[in-house]
C-alpha cells in the first residue's frame, strides 16, 4: 500500500474527532509481518487477502474507539518495514505514545529481529513509550515456526505485554489497540475511576478470560 500522502489515509473518524485528546500509536516491524494488515482489519474489519504490496513511507489512520465508556481518539501510524525506508520512520518514533511491534508466527527472520526492533526504539522513542509485542498471523497454524512460549518469554524480557494476532480471522486485534487506548487513556488522567492499572496484567486476564470460555 502506498501511503506517502497520509492526508489521504483517515478512517474512522467521525465529526466530533477534533473534540478528543490525539493519542500517537506506531505499527513497526519486518516488511511483510501484516502491520498494514492489522490496521485494516481494526479499521474496517476486513482483511484483504493477495499479492503483498509493502507500504511506502508511512501514512496514518485516525480512530476513534471507547473504552470504560469514554472515548479515546488513536491516530496509528502505518510504516514502511523495509530497510531503505528506517531513515523516515525514526523520525516519527518521537512523538509516539505507544508502539505495537509485530512479528509474523511463521517468519523466523522477522521474530529474530525484534530485538534489533527494540534497540532502535529504546534510541530514537520516548523513554515511557507503551510497547505492545504481537505475534501475527496465528491463523496459519500449519506454518508455525514461533512457539507461542517463545513470544511470551521474549516479552517478559522486556516487560512488555504479549499476544498473538491474525489480521485474516481479526483474533486479538481489537483487544490490541483497545488494550492500548487503555493504558493511554489511564496515563492521561482519563481513568479516575481506576486507581492503578497495568497494561500487562490486563492484557493477560483478557487472554484468559477469551481462552477459558471460547468454548461457550
Ligand atoms: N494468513 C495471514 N496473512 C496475513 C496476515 N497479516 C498479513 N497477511 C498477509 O501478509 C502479507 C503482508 O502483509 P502486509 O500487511 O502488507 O505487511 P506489512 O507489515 O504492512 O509490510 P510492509 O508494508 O512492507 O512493512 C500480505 O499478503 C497479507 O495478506 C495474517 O494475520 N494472516
Amino acid at each position: 500500500m502506498d501511503l506517502q500522502r497520509p492526508d489521504s489515509y483517515q478512517g474512522g473518524a467521525g465529526p466530533d474527532f477534533n473534540e478528543h485528546v490525539l493519542h500517537k500509536t506506531i505499527l513497526v516491524g519486518d516488511s511483510g509481518v501484516g502491520k498494514t494488515s492489522l490496521l485494516v482489519q481494526f479499521d474496517q474489519g476486513k482483511f484483504i487477502p493477495g499479492s503483498f504490496s509493502a507500504t511506502v513511507g508511512i501514512g496514518f489512520t485516525n480512530k476513534l474507539v471507547t473504552v470504560d465508556g469514554m472515548r479515546v481518539k488513536l491516530q496509528i501510524w502505518d510504516t514502511a518495514g523495509q530497510e531503505r525506508f528506517r531513515s523516515v520512520t525514526h523520525a516519527y518514533y518521537r512523538d509516539a505514545q505507544a508502539l505495537l511491534l509485530l512479528y509474523d508466527i511463521t517468519n523466523k527472520a522477522s521474530f529474530d529481529n525484534i530485538r534489533a526492533w527494540l534497540t532502535e526504539i529504546h534510541e530514537y522513542a520516548q523513554r515511557d513509550v507503551v510497547i505492545m509485542l504481537l505475534g501475527n498471523k496465528a491463523d496459519m497454524s500449519s506454518e508455525r515456526v514461533i512457539r507461542s512460549e517463545d513470544g511470551e518469554t521474549l516479552a517478559r524480557e522486556y516487560g512488555v505485554p504479549f499476544l498473538e494476532t491474525s489480521a485474516k480471522t481479526g483474533m486479538n486485534v481489537e483487544l490490541a489497540f483497545l488494550a492500548i487506548a487503555k493504558e493511554l487513556k489511564y496515563r492521561a488522567g482519563q481513568s479516575a475511576d481506576e486507581p492503578s492499572f497495568q497494561i500487562r496484567d490486563y492484557v493477560e486476564s483478557q487472554k484468559k478470560r477469551s481462552s477459558c470460555c471460547s468454548f461457550v
